[in-house]
C-alpha cells in the first residue's frame, strides 16, 4: 500500500465519498457501544467490496476479560453474514480521543485470520479530523496465521 497522507482514500483505492461515509459510519457506530465500565465507546466499520458498511462497537462485561472490542464485533458480523474474503478496509474511532485509536493485539490477530498482509486499517481520532492508515502487516509483523498450520 502506498500511503497518501493528504488524500487517504487514494491509499486504499476507494472514492473520496466512500471514505467519508466510512468515517461517518465508524463514528456513528460508537452509539451502539455497551461500555458501562470503561465509559469508552469505540466504533468500527468494515467496508466490503460489495459496498456494505458493517458496523461494530465494543461490548463490555461485568467479568471484564469477557469484553469484546468494536473490531471483533464487526469482524464476527461480517464472517457470519457470509462476507469473508471480500473486505476492502476496516476503520475505527474511539470516543473523545484527540489521537487516533489503534486496535488491540487480540483484534489484530483476529483480523489476521481473514485478510492478507496488505489489508488497510484506518484509524480515526474522536471527531474524525485525524486519520492514520497502516497495513495489517505493519501492525502485526511476522504474524502467525492459517498458512502456518498447513501440513
Ligand atoms: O481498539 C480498541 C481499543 C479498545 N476497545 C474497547 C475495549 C473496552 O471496552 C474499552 C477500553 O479498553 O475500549 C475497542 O473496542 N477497540
Ligand atoms: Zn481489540
Amino acid at each position: 500500500m502506498h500511503l497518501n497522507e493528504q488524500e487517504p482514500h487514494l491509499s486504499i483505492g476507494i472514492e473520496e465519498e466512500t471514505f467519508n461515509e466510512l468515517r461517518q459510519q465508524a463514528i456513528e457506530a460508537r452509539s451502539l457501544s455497551y461500555s458501562p465500565y470503561s465509559h469508552f465507546k469505540v466504533g468500527c466499520c468494515l467496508l466490503t467490496k460489495s459496498n456494505d458498511f458493517i458496523k461494530g462497537a465494543n461490548i463490555e462485561n461485568a467479568s471484564y476479560g469477557a469484553t469484546i472490542c468494536a473490531e471483533r464485533t464487526a469482524i464476527v458480523k461480517a464472517v457470519t453474514g457470509d462476507e469473508t474474503d471480500k473486505w476492502v478496509c476496516l476503520a475505527i474511532s474511539g470516543e473523545s480521543l484527540d489521537e487516533c485509536i489503534t486496535p488491540c493485539g487480540i483484534c489484530r490477530q483476529t483480523l489476521r485470520e481473514f485478510v492478507d498482509a496488505e489489508f488497510p486499517i484506518v484509524m480515526f481520532n474522536g471527531d474524525g479530523s485525524k486519520v492514520k492508515i497502516r497495513t495489517l502487516n505493519q501492525l502485526l509483523p511476522d504474524s502467525f496465521g492459517p498458512d502456518n498450520l498447513q501440513t
